[in-house]
Parts: C-alpha cells; structure tokens; sequence
C-alpha cells in the first residue's frame, strides 16, 4: 500500500508497496489501470529541492536496448507529482549482501559483479552517458527469469560526456569543483581532488566497489558511516586519498590491485579497455577452478572459499622507527653476506677478485634458517633452545637478496634453483607487477647466464617506458601481444641449446613485460618462467 504521504495514484498508476527511498523521491510498485502492467513509479515532488526525475529522463531513450538498462515505460506530471515508471526490477546488491549477513562476498559474486558491471558501462559509455554514482545500491538485480542479470538504475547524476554539438569530449578542468557521487566509492580524484569525472572514474568506483565487498568491514572509510560534519568528512576523504592501493587490496588476488591502479592510471579522455577486464577476471575465476559465466547466482551455489584479506594494517600498532631501524641494518647485512668459495661457469676471474674482497670484509653469515626469514634476536634469544623471533622478508627484500645471489649459482642446477625461488617469491605476493627489484633479478640472471666471467653492460629491462633509444615512442602493447609473446618465449626456451640463447629470452621476457600495461606476470609469464627453469634443469 502507499504511504499516507502519497495519493493512491498518480497519472494512469495505481501505487502499490514502497520500493526505496532516496534523496528526493520515492518508488512504488505500480499497476497500471488500463493495462496491468506492473513497473517501479519513481515519484518526486515537482518542487523538490533537487529534482532528478526531470534530469534523468533525458538519459534512458539513449540507454534503451541495452543489456541490464531498465525500459522506460512512461513519464510526465500529475498534479504536483513528476513520476517515471520503469521496469519492476529485484533487490539491490547493497540490500543482498546485507541480507547475507556475511562479512565478505564469495570471489566468484565479486568477480560476475566485476565482469557485468564494467559490461553495462562500456554500453553507457558507447551511448555517451556517464553515470557519476556507482554504488551497490544503484545496482540491481532483475526479476526472473533476469534475475541473474545486474541492471543499472538512477541516472540522477548522470552525464553527456559527448558534447551533442561538437562530438567532442567534455573539456577537463583545473578548478575545482564540489564532488558529485557518494562518499564511498566515488573516485580519488573526484571525490578528494574535485576532478572532473569522465569515463575512468565510473570504472575506478566499480574497483572500490569490487575491493569493498571482498574486505572484512568493508572499505576502511566506510565504518564510521556517512560523515555528519565537514570534519568527519575531511577525514573521510584524506583516508580514502592516502590509502595505498597495495594496503587495500592486502590479501586479495593481485587483480583487484592492477585493476585500481589501471582505473587511476587511464587519462581523463581515455577510453577504458573495457573487455580486458572483463576477460581478467574472467580468468581469475577459471585460475581459482570457478565457473567462468559472468551470471550474478545468488545466493552462491556452493559453500564458496572466501578471499580472507588479513587485518588492515592501520589496525597494527608498528613503530615506523623501529620498522625502519630494521630494514637499514638488513640492507647492511645484505651487502656485507658471506658469498662463500664458488664454482665457476667460465673465467671469471675479475668476479672472484671482488668475492675475495668482499669476504675479508664480512662477518660470518647466520645460518639454519630459512631463507625468507630474518632473523632479530636479542643476546638472550640466542641462549640454546630458545626460538627466534622471525619476520618473513618483503618483497622487494627478497627479490634483492635473490638479485644478489644470483652470481653464487654456478651451474645449471642452481640457476634453475634461482628461477624457481623467483617464481615463489612473485607467486607468493598480493601484487604481480614486476618491479624493478624483479627486473633486477632478471638482469642478473640474464648477465649470469649470458657470460658470467666479464661485467657485462647492465641489461636494464626495466628501462622507463617512451625512452626507447632509437628515439621511437613506445607504448604499452595490448595484451594479445603480450601473451603471443610469451608463448613463443615459452616454446623457444623450452627448446634452447645453450645458456646464451635462453639469456636472451630472458632479455626479451624482460623487455615484454616492461612493455605492457601493468608490467604484470600474468599465467603465460609464469609459464614461461618454469620453461626457462625445466630448460636450465635439463641442460645441466
Ligand atoms: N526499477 C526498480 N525496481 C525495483 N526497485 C527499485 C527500482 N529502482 C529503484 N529501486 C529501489 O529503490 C531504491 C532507490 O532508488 P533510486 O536510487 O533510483 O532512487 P533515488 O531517489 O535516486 O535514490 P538516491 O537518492 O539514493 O540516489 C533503490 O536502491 C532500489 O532498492
């Protein structure tokens, strides 16, 4: 029934249960008295003091046919009332997982979630629209048999971003303007740096969104609820500016991370590349064992392993100081290791001179433990039978303790070892950009194979990107390059003669991957990889 507040029907509707509320108006389930017809009536006041039903209607006849795009069926004004009756759709993915009760949404939902709704922007975007409010209450599911089909709603913020008269973009601007969106999953620069939104920031909202529902409590700076003043709101936003990508992704598969860092990556005119991310996690979904169909099933099928992201670190009380303090008298370490008497692959006599100088210098190396543990014990910790206390190196340690031990693998078998270790340490992390610690490892590798016994100009595979020295610009290569690539390094590395040839291949791995978008190692990096260390292995 309608509420007391609202006639019992506006126009040819007659107003059913109340749907939801917002800002300005309500929605109704409505019968139409000649027809039937049932659809949601979305009603406003006329003199609203923010009257989005007369600014939203614009947009649906050029949404019209498109997949998960309500169909306006009727509009105008009834007396003091402007109403839109638009298909009758389901419960909002806000109001599902709610009701679910759960503290994280299955990696599968968010992955159908990810791949249709990035689907129903590239349409919007294709038709000139922008929505500007991304949110899991605009997202809704249909009524069956659509119910596993994500709609789009509330077009009240949305925008022509094709200027009709011109064709062209809308002009960017410096000044900066009041956010339009909402506060949780409205982009960075919308939000906090009053940018102008374009295409990349409703795609930059779908990641938070993504990201949102796969973390225990959701995204940080949406538990403390809607800010209530300009302070709470400051706070708010200089949370949401300086949380990491890589912190806010913390245990999640390393998509999530390179599809933010894309979105805030894209220039404000560029357009995304929509059908790369829909294909990513595509193949996350095929990666975890998952049906690969983008149907939004809910509730999910079958008990789902949950992505469990580890406490925050914010929620960690560390003394930066002493984080540092630890780190420094690491790196120290590390240039003072015990590299130890080595076999030689060829003449590497100037090699072995700098070893020798190295060593008179270093103090003996600990020993016994493992390698990706440092070891911090204080004189009593090392009393017999006592455990030390022991924190697991990060990345970019690891991957630089690796770099270094690269010129100690003298033969095959333990360059194969060095390959495999690097593969652990890229499959280990949350993150699969390979950063220049990575291409370090490269490097050396490549140096070590190619002729360890003279210093060879250092490879640099991770040489910045348009400085290419033939002077020609390069841009990333679209990621179809990139995987026939990789397969043709694979095959070729699985089939070379001699380790010159396979460091070359890890020259052009190298310079492959610098060159794409995200410098990822993606399942065919890793595959070619593993071929590189079969191939060291069978070498021998
Ligand atoms: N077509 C529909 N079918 C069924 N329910 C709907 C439909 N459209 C909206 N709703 C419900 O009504 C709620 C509010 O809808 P909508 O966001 O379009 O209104 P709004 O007034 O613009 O809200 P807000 O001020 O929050 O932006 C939605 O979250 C959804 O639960």
């Amino acid at each position: 029934m309608a509420h007391n507040y609202y006639p019992p029907q506006i126009g040819n509707w007659w107003l059913g249960d109340n749907l939801g509320s917002g800002f300005s108006g309500s929605i109704f389930r409505a019968t139409n008295l000649h027809t039937g017809q049932v659809v949601a009536l979305k009603i406003q006041r006329l003199n609203a003091e923010c009257p989005t039903n007369s600014y939203e209607r614009h947009f649906y006849p050029a949404l019209q046919g498109g997949l998960g795009m309500p169909t306006l069926w009727a509009d105008g004004t009834y007396g003091k009332w402007d109403y839109l009756a638009i298909d009758l759709l389901g419960p909002s993915l806000d109001s599902l997982f709610r009701r679910s009760g759960k503290a994280v949404m299955d990696l599968r939902s968010v992955c159908c979630i990810g791949m249709q709704v990035i689907n129903r922007l590239e349409f919007m975007h294709s038709r000139g629209v922008l929505h500007r409010d991304i949110q899991l209450g605009n997202c809704v599911v249909g009524l069956p048999p659509n119910d596993k089909i994500i709609y789009m709603i509330d077009f009240g913020f949305s925008k022509f971003y094709i200027d009709p008269a011109t064709k062209r973009h809308i002009p960017d601007s410096k000044v900066k303007r009041d956010f339009i969106g909402n506060y949780w999953f409205t982009s960075v620069g919308v939000h906090c740096r009053g940018r102008v939104p374009s295409r990349r920031d409703d795609l930059e909202a779908v990641a938070l969104m993504l990201i949102h529902l796969l973390t225990p409590g959701g995204l940080s700076w949406t538990r403390n609820g809607v800010p209530r003043t300009d302070a709470a709101h400051d706070r708010l936003m200089r949370e949401k500016r300086d949380t990491r990508p890589e912190d806010l992704c913390c245990g999640l598969p390393a998509e999530f991370e390179e599809f933010l860092r894309y979105c805030r990556r894209l220039k404000f005119a560029e357009c995304p590349d929509y059908s790369r991310w829909i294909e990513e996690f595509k193949a996350l979904l095929e990666y975890k064992g998952q049906p690969t169909s983008s149907l939004f099933i809910w509730p999910p099928p079958d008990p789902q392993p949950i992505v469990q992201a580890p406490p925050a670190r914010r929620s960690q009380p560390v003394d930066p100081a002493k984080v540092e303090g630890i780190l420094n008298g690491l790196v120290n370490d590390m240039a003072n290791v015990h590299l130890g008497e080595r076999q030689v692959l060829g003449d590497r006599s100037e090699v072995a001179n700098r070893v020798r100088v190295t060593n008179a210098n270093a103090p003996a190396a600990p020993t016994g433990y493992a390698d990706d543990v440092i070891v911090i014990s204080s004189d009593d910790e090392n009393a017999p039978g006592k455990a030390p206390a022991a924190v697991r190196l990060p990345k970019a340690m690891h991957l630089a303790k690796l770099a270094q031990a690269v010129p100690d693998a003298t033969d095959n078998v333990a360059l194969a070892r060095v390959v495999l270790e690097f593969i652990q340490v890229l499959q280990e992390n949350r993150s699969r950009t390979l950063t220049k610690e990575g291409f370090a490892v490269l490097d050396a590798l490549y140096k070590q194979m190619a002729d360890p016994s003279v210093y060879v100009q250092p490879l640099r595979t991770s040489r910045p990107r348009n400085s290419a020295a033939d002077g020609v610009e390069e841009g990333p290569e679209p990621r179809h390059v990139k995987t026939n690539k990789l397969w043709t390094l694979r095959r070729n590395a699985a089939a070379a003669k001699s380790n010159k040839a396979l460091a070359q291949l890890v020259a052009e791995f190298g310079t492959v991957i610098n060159r794409s978008s995200g410098r990822t190692v993606t399942k065919d990096a890793f595959g070619f990889l593993d071929a590189l260390s079969g191939r060291l292995r069978s070498l021998g």
